[in-house]
């Protein structure tokens, strides 16, 4: 059995110093203090298995420590009372206060050694189920991650999307702000990836979300994978002026890559079109009728020669 990190609180100086030393000859870790106060600041430092506390202290008595700490403390660390009473209802009571065992003083070696035994058996569970809701938590946060980002370009994914698209419609709704909603879609993609490969053409949406996640990953900012080589970018309180900037930069960014796109008749490089609308919501537009808005003028930004973005009229 591990050892165990027990907080001895005895006001008496020779008990405790006593007590002290048979604990740590029994093998574990003990942090001794001479009041109520002190064990109450003590706790959240030393991270005890096991509260050893003597009921009777002047300061604050024994059970009104273990009170405290319960109220302070939820995650539950066994307490053992020390006292020189054995009357029924005493111990009855510091059950009640908090306390999981008793014992009487003086400490009789035998039954000190046979209760600590018990307890060990006790922090061993307890660490073991503290470890596990670890992983479980752990486990849990990369689930919801998984759930939330697209596997390939590990951008919000479309489930995700709709959701915060909804959200962020009825915010600007309820405040009156300007939102931006921009489409966007890498120019000859299919020509892309039939001349340099798939496992090329992977690489490349890779590359162009990275840039995306750089470039809009603000608070109120979002970059999310629409669907196969369409991406989408949210911003939040961002009227039409800083919208026009916000296309030129996203264009100015994928170009910046300087992926090679030999089959282009664009550019020599990858490039991307754009379709952005920028309104203040009503609170009351799809999700949907937003996403055909700009798909519209995406498609007239390819008509329109590619590398470029179009904006929508929509008040
Ligand atoms: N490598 C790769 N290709 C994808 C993925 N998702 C979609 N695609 C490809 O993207 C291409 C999209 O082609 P199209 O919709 O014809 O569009 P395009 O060739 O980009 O032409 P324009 O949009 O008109 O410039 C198709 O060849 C799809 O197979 C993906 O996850 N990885």
């Amino acid at each position: 059995m591990e050892a165990m990190r027990i907080l001895l609180v005895d006001d008496v100086h020779l008990e405790r110093m006593q007590l002290a030393m048979r604990l740590q000859r029994l093998g574990h870790v003990v942090e001794a203090v001479a009041s109520g106060h002190e064990a109450i600041e003590k706790y959240p430092l030393f991270d005890p298995d096991l509260l050893l506390l003597d009921v009777s202290m002047p300061d604050m008595s024994g059970t009104e420590v273990a009170e405290q700490i319960r109220i302070q403390h939820p995650e539950w660390v066994p307490i053992i009372f020390l006292s020189g009473h054995d009357e029924p209802e005493m111990i009855a009571k510091a059950i009640d206060m908090g306390g999981d065992d008793y014992i009487v003083k003086p400490v009789n070696k035998i039954v000190l050694a046979a209760k600590l035994k018990a307890m060990q058996r006790i922090a061993h569970m307890r660490h073991q189920l503290k470890d596990t809701t670890k992983s479980l938590e752990q486990a849990n946060e990369r689930l919801s991650q998984q759930v939330n980002e697209d596997g390939l370009t590990k951008l919000a994914n479309r489930r995700y999307l709709d959701t915060k698209l909804a959200e962020f419609i009825s915010w600007h709704g309820r405040n009156n702000f300007p939102f931006t909603l921009i489409m966007l879609d890498v120019d000859h993609f299919k020509l892309f990836n039939d001349h340099y490969g798939h496992l090329e053409g992977d690489r490349c949406l890779q590359a162009v979300s990275s840039e995306l996640k750089k470039n809009f990953s603000r608070a109120g900012e979002l970059a999310a994978r629409y669907g196969g080589e369409e991406f989408v970018i949210a911003i939040s309180n961002c009227d039409k002026t800083r919208a026009v900037r916000e296309c030129e930069r996203l264009k100015e960014c994928i170009q910046k890559l300087e992926i090679p796109h030999s089959k282009s008749t664009t550019a020599e490089i990858v490039t991307v079109s754009q379709g952005m609308v920028s309104w203040v919501p009503t609170g009351l537009e799809t999700v949907e009728n937003m996403y055909q808005i700009v798909d519209r003028v995406l498609y007239k930004a390819k008509e329109q020669g590619r590398n470029r973005f179009v904006a929508a009229e929509f008040t």
